[in-house]
């Protein structure tokens, strides 16, 4: 494998790449126009600065990492890849008029993978001729600095595709866990409801958020409060994920709050847009 395709130069898309690019592949970084292609590739060359002055990498491999990495705004590029992960906006609709596309475009013999934090890899892989050449591969945010990728195998992902995806997480210096398909798979079936859960407790003014997060820091030993870390994830994202549950397991113990429904409409989806429970 020598070329990895990433649709989405977002935090996570980006974070991808820059895995992929700094482990020696070759990377086409794609997204829906120049500008945020442009701002994907800003972000990574800031975060190889970063790495070169904490001793992390130094400055000729990252200058090698970023000219691995190939913006382009046009799908079609990426015909040469060996595998493409999809990494676009957690919504159904975007991931299957996606994969549609990229299943006519990228060669038979590739693989297409898809990041979805929660959505159904079957549903998703039912959208492609050969779904045996589907899976899921669920990264963590920062890409960088988060050790785990949760594999997911549908239910028509071939051994073969499995395989190759173990051997590339490997590769780019990631631990895997195998998980089945469902709603959230395991990481996240666990992680969303407690901050859900969280955004109910400050709803009800139970406390305050910085209060909120210093107790689960503090009393449960989390590196970061349930509040911040929805900030990082993104509100829009949380939300999205909370919904899958709630829609997929008819379950309503996994009902959003509506105060991050309410944030989500006024725009404050967390850091990447300044403003979440906490202000940036
Ligand atoms: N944020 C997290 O912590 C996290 C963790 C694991 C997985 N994920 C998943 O990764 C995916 C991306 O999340 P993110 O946090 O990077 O979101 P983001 O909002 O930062 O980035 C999404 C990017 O997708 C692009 N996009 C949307 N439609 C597109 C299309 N048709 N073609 C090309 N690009 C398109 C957008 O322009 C945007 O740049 C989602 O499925 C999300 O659930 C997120």
């Amino acid at each position: 494998m020598q070329t990895i395709g990433i649709v989405g130069a977002g935090q996570m898309g980006s974070g991808i790449a820059l895995v992929c690019a700094t482990a020696g592949l070759n990377v086409i970084l794609n997204d829906l126009d120049e500008r945020a292609v442009e701002r994907g590739i800003e972000g990574i060359s800031a975060n190889l600065g970063r790495m070169v002055s904490k001793g992390k990498a130094t400055s000729d491999e990252a200058t090698g990492a970023l000219e691995r990495i190939k913006g382009s705004a046009v799908l079609t590029e990426l015909v040469e890849c060996d595998l493409a992960i999809e990494a676009a906006t957690e919504n159904v609709q975007v991931k299957e008029e996606l994969l549609r596309k990229l299943d006519a475009i990228v060669q038979p013999g590739a693989i297409i993978a898809t990041n979805t934090s929660s959505v159904s890899v079957t549903r998703l892989g039912a959208t492609l001729a050969d779904p045996r050449r589907f899976i899921g591969m669920h990264f963590f945010n920062p890409v960088p600095v988060m050790a785990l990728v949760e594999v997911i195998r549908g239910l028509q992902t071939s051994d073969a595709t499995f395989d190759a995806t173990i051997a590339l997480a490997k590769r780019i210096g990631k631990s895997t866990i195998c998980v089945k398909n469902s709603p959230g798979f395991v990481v996240n079936r666990i992680l969303i409801p407690m901050i859900n859960e969280a955004v109910f407790v400050l709803q009800e003014g139970l406390a305050g958020a910085a209060e909120i997060d210093e107790g689960m820091k503090l009393g449960a030993n989390h590196p970061i409060g349930p509040l911040a870390l929805a900030d990082l994830i993104g509100l829009d994202t949380t939300l999205a994920i909370m919904n899958v549950l709630y829609r997929d397991f008819n379950e309503p113990k996994y009902r959003p709050a509506p105060l991050l429904k309410e944030m989500v409409d006024a725009g404050y989806l967390g850091r990447k847009s300044g403003q979440g429970f906490h202000t940036y």
